[in-house]
């Protein structure tokens, strides 16, 4: 073997046992059976609109939660929060941070929490600012209202987060909110979110507001900065793209329910859920000539199955245990799938 395929094959090994390290450590975030529910009125039919959800993040590690629009992803962004709308309710389960169970908190306990140890950032960038203040101002502001810090001291520190987001800092720390572009606001709501260095980042659609270009540099700039803090990420995305090139791990929801879950290349390279294959099937790639069709997702998008896999009827695959079982099997090294068909034959959606 030559000297530079021994070195690729050291390098490739290195990469891996780095994976099974970051996957190994204890989790950031854990949410176990996590239902959330619309009730028509009080003591009335319960709608449960994700359901019985598990997933975790570790520090440094970045989760992307994908499905079409619907499917209960922004929810869970808002559960973890704490701000899910008044209509709607955890109906069962936990959501844990390092171990604390946020659903057990008061509204100031989970305020405090919020924006401090779990920041987040919004694909409505613009709601991160009150419009009449100076963007400096309300950094300091906020940075003044977590820590004891006096008003010369959150102004370096400010400063400090705008240079770390790329932004000319002096300027943008004395102008308004609509003094800035949108790439420039998007910024400057990540040195909001990520100033109190915490330990839990939901990125929900950062990027839908943005063109492509900037809208790739804002998540090169999270990537980094996440780095440098080691913090866990939650990126919500419909954009299979985004998901598949900046995530190590992902879960794939449909109908409010994870259909499979894990690392991102395992997922990516050999997708065992059917809607997993069609969704990445779907996905337009460049090399597609204008003429080739993509494949598309079979059935009424929102057909959802109320018992076992919310997939069944739209899957090309179903059979009948598949409305009685929705257990989530493993499927590999680091990827589980609820797909009850994996080991009854091999899943093929071209079928
Ligand atoms: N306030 C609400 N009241 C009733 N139903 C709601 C409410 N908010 C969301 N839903 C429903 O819950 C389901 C999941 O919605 P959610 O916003 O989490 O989807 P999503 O996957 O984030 O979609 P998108 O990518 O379009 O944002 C949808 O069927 C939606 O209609």
């Amino acid at each position: 073997m030559s000297a530079v395929m021994t070195l690729t094959k050291e390098i490739a090994t290195e990469k891996e046992n780095e994976k099974d390290a970051l996957f190994r450590t204890s989790p950031v975030l854990e949410i176990k059976n996590l239902s959330i529910s619309l009730y028509e009125d009080k003591g009335g039919e319960e709608h449960r609109l994700v359901k019985k959800l598990n997933l975790s993040i570790r520090p440094g590690e970045m989760l992307g939660l994908a499905g079409e629009s619907g499917s209960g992803k922004s929810l869970t962004a808002s559960a973890i929060l704490g701000l899910l709308p008044k209509s709607l309710s955890v109906s069962e389960g936990q959501i844990l941070i390092r171990g604390q169970d946020l659903l057990n908190l008061s509204e100031k306990e989970m305020g405090h929490l919020r924006g401090k140890e779990i920041a987040y950032i919004f694909q409505n960038y613009q709601d991160s600012f009150t419009p009449f203040i100076k963007i400096g101002r309300q950094l300091v502001e906020a940075l003044r209202s977590h820590d004891k810090i006096s008003k010369p001291e959150a102004k370096k520190q400010a400063l400090l987060w705008l240079e770390r987001v790329k932004l000319p800092a002096e300027q943008i720390f004395s102008s308004y909110p609509h003094q800035l572009s949108g790439g420039q606001l998007q910024r400057a709501s990540l040195a909001a979110a990520l100033m109190f260095e915490p330990v839990l980042i939901i990125a929900d659609e950062p990027t839908t507001a943005l063109d492509v270009l900037t809208g790739e540099k804002v998540l090169d700039l999270l990537a980094g900065l996440q780095k440098e803090l080691n913090c866990a990420v939650l990126l919500v995305s419909h954009d299979l793209k985004h998901v598949l090139k900046r995530t190590d791990s992902m879960a794939v929801m449909y109908g409010g329910q994870i259909v499979e879950k894990g690392a991102t290349k395992s997922l990516r390279e050999n997708p065992r859920h059917p809607y997993t294959k069609l969704l990445l099937k779907a996905r337009p790639i460049l090399r597609y000539t204008a003429l080739e069709k993509f494949a598309a997702i079979p059935g009424e998008p929102g057909l959802i199955a109320k018992e076992g896999c919310t997939f069944a009827l739209r899957c090309p695959l179903s059979f009948e245990q598949c409305y009685m079982v929705p257990a989530m099997q493993p499927a590999g090294r680091f990827q589980w799938t609820a797909c009850q068909a994996v080991d009854r034959e091999k899943v093929d959606t071209n079928a």
